[in-house]
């Protein structure tokens, strides 16, 4: 079979593949790689009324939906407050997800950014 190459249409998609991967690398845990199942957490589809994970976003990057960074800068941070808002403050998830809040936005911000697309262009 032929290798798998994540081909993207425009520099702008290869530019938010960058970004997710680098903001995977702060979850080391891979706690936000899936979607979470009310199996490993009881009731959460009935508490989160917009859930979201990485692999959603990724799959939004391939799709080409997001039409701004904003976009995907919303996606990670509904991602981060749902864990905030099912896991009590004492929890690992609470934890890494603020965590992940707190160093994604510093990905995304307007200096990192730029760096990032010199290193693409
Ligand atoms: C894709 O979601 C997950 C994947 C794997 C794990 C996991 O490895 N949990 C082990 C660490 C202690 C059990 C946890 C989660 C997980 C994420 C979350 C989030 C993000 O709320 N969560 C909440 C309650 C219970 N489990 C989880």
């Amino acid at each position: 079979p032929l290798l798998k190459v994540e081909e993207y249409q425009t520099p702008f998609q290869e530019l938010l593949h960058q970004v997710l991967r680098q903001l995977q690398r702060k979850d080391p845990n891979a706690f936000f790689s899936f979607p979470v199942t009310d199996f490993i957490a009881p009731g959460y589809t009935m508490i989160i009324k917009h859930p979201m994970d990485f692999s959603t976003m990724k799959e939004r990057v391939k799709k080409n939906e997001y039409q701004s960074l904003e976009e995907l800068k919303g996606d990670l941070r509904t991602m981060c407050e749902n864990a905030m808002t099912y896991n009590r403050p004492e929890t690992i998830y609470y934890k890494a997800a603020k965590k992940l809040l707190h160093s994604g936005m510093k990905i995304l911000s307007p200096e990192r950014i730029q760096t990032l697309k010199q290193s693409i262009d």
